[in-house]
């Protein structure tokens, strides 16, 4: 089973005077899913693991490619679980997410702050795309 790309951008990123418009032009844009952070407790099992690759609370941050280890960890003991990672995800790092086996990009900064956001959503997915294909050989 090949877990679906799942491009996911950040509302910290987006302007909070308009979260509608914000959320519908991310839609529009060919987001699947938008991020918000919203602490809830959970008595579902597991659906989806989140691995922060940055310190949690704000975007603009570093991407931490150590925090790889435990994308490539998890991937590897459950192959149709929806891994998600979140900060410093952009053109620049996706591949080591999409590679390591991350399936659900949370990205802010570089879809928010880009000229075409719609392109760095389209980048994201195909780099989780092209991953993919490597993993089925
Ligand atoms: O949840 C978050 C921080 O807690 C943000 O989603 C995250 O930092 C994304 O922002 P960026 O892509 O700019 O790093």
């Amino acid at each position: 089973m090949v877990v679906t790309p799942k491009i996911a951008p950040s509302m910290l990123s987006s302007d909070f005077a308009n979260l509608a418009s914000e959320a519908h032009r991310m839609f529009n844009l060919g987001a699947d899913w938008l991020h918000m952070d919203i602490m809830v407790e959970a008595e579902n099992p597991v659906e989806m693991v989140l691995v922060m690759t940055v310190e949690p609370g704000f975007g603009g941050q570093k991407f931490m490619p150590e925090m790889m280890d435990k994308v490539r960890i998890l991937r590897m003991k459950y192959p149709s679980l929806d891994i998600e990672v979140d900060g410093g995800l952009g053109p620049s790092t996706i591949d080591m997410a999409a590679s390591a086996g991350a399936n659900c990009i949370v990205a802010g900064s570089s879809v928010f702050g880009a000229p075409e956001p719609a392109q760095v959503i389209s980048l994201l997915r195909n780099s989780v795309e092209k991953a993919q294909q490597t993993f089925i050989q």
